[in-house]
């Protein structure tokens, strides 16, 4: 299956991903003109350059846009006197996060290495490129941010795996991927910039039969009756719309997306939000995380559906 897809939109790694393209003599993918929203959430991530991100991805070149989950490892951390503790909060942090991505790709499910998977929002591509290291498969994802699949691009090429892993500009309401041939995909911390029926739609258009599709993300809980105002002021700092719980269940129901897992990662999380409110690299939105997740207005839930 050829889905060397680009985009005219691609800076600095255009040549990176035109290579590709050109080896198979694909098509170059034009992207149609984004929603007025879509063009801010570009620019947003165009212009992201928050050091908590940065900062966790140069520890290893894993760079993540999503949060932590799993306790943490106090004796990793050592003594918060110590002149490495600064560093060693660091690597811890993004321990936890890479920790949640692992964690989505457990769910995929077998995925052979002929296979091709499909991260919609994919960020700066740290999933893409834990995906193909640990199943060796093509990775295919789609972020609306130019800079960010330049980025991601680049450290596919520096890790000499960009004939594998190809992030593109395009909104993943409507992606260039032909219908039915994905293996699994998924939504890392990027479906509450998007309608949910739209979302699953594509998802399901995309998977093959029996495919397996999972995301991770940050839900207001129905039984505390309407978005808090923490999930209220969530929405406001990073321009999005969270959904509820409820509106994924069903989303997913009326597109053939069967709910296989729904694994609540509230507890899971909240070591790693009581860690970064302590580290010089908080961004201001840490209490409301806490505080929604405490009050029990907001859920960080995983859902692994298979596309029936
Ligand atoms: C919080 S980041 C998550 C990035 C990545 N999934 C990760 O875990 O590091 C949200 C991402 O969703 C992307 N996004 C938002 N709306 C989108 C859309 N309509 N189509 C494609 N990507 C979108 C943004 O460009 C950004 O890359
Ligand atoms: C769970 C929810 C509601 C997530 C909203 C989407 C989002 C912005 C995720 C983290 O991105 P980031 O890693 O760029 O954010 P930060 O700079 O806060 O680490
Ligand atoms: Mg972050």
């Amino acid at each position: 299956m050829d889905l060397s897809v680009t985009s005219t939109e691609l800076t600095t790694d255009a040549a990176v991903s035109t290579s590709a393209s050109a080896a198979t003599g694909a098509a170059v993918f034009i992207p149609t003109p984004g929603t007025p929203y879509q063009e801010d959430i570009a620019r947003y991530w165009d212009r992201e350059a928050r050091p908590v991100n940065l900062r966790l991805g140069d520890v290893d070149g894993l760079y993540h846009h999503h949060y932590g989950i799993g306790d943490i490892d106090r004796t990793a951390l050592g003594d918060a006197d110590d002149s490495t503790y600064g560093k060693k909060l660091i690597a811890e942090l993004h321990r936890l996060e890479s920790a949640q991505a692992e964690l989505l790709l457990d769910h995929l499910g077998p995925i052979e290495r002929d296979n091709t998977l499909v991260d919609a929002g994919c960020g700066r591509g740290g999933s893409m490129v834990m995906a193909h290291q640990r199943f060796g498969c093509e990775v295919e994802g789609v972020t609306l941010s130019a800079k960010q699949a330049s980025f991601a691009n680049r450290r596919a090429h520096e890790l000499g795996i960009e004939d594998h892993v190809h992030a593109h500009v395009c909104d993943m309401l409507g992606t260039p991927f032909e219908t039915g041939q994905i293996a699994a995909s998924w939504n890392n911390e990027s479906s509450m910039y998007v309608d949910l029926h739209d979302l699953f739609a594509e998802h399901a258009r995309i998977l093959a039969p029996g495919g397996r599709y999972v995301t991770i993300t940050g839900c207001w809980n129905p039984r505390y009756g309407q978005p808090s105002k923490w999930v209220s002021q969530i929405n406001a700092h990073f321009e999005c719309n969270i959904h509820s719980r409820r509106e994924y269940l069903r989303a997913m129901a009326d597109n053939r997306l069967v709910p296989q897992a729904v694994v609540d990662l509230t507890a899971a999380t909240l070591p790693y939000w009581g860690l970064r409110a302590t580290s010089p690299l908080v961004t201001g939105i840490e209490e409301a995380f806490i505080n929604s997740y405490k009050d029990g207005s907001f859920q960080y839930l995983l859902i692994a559906a298979d596309r029936v």
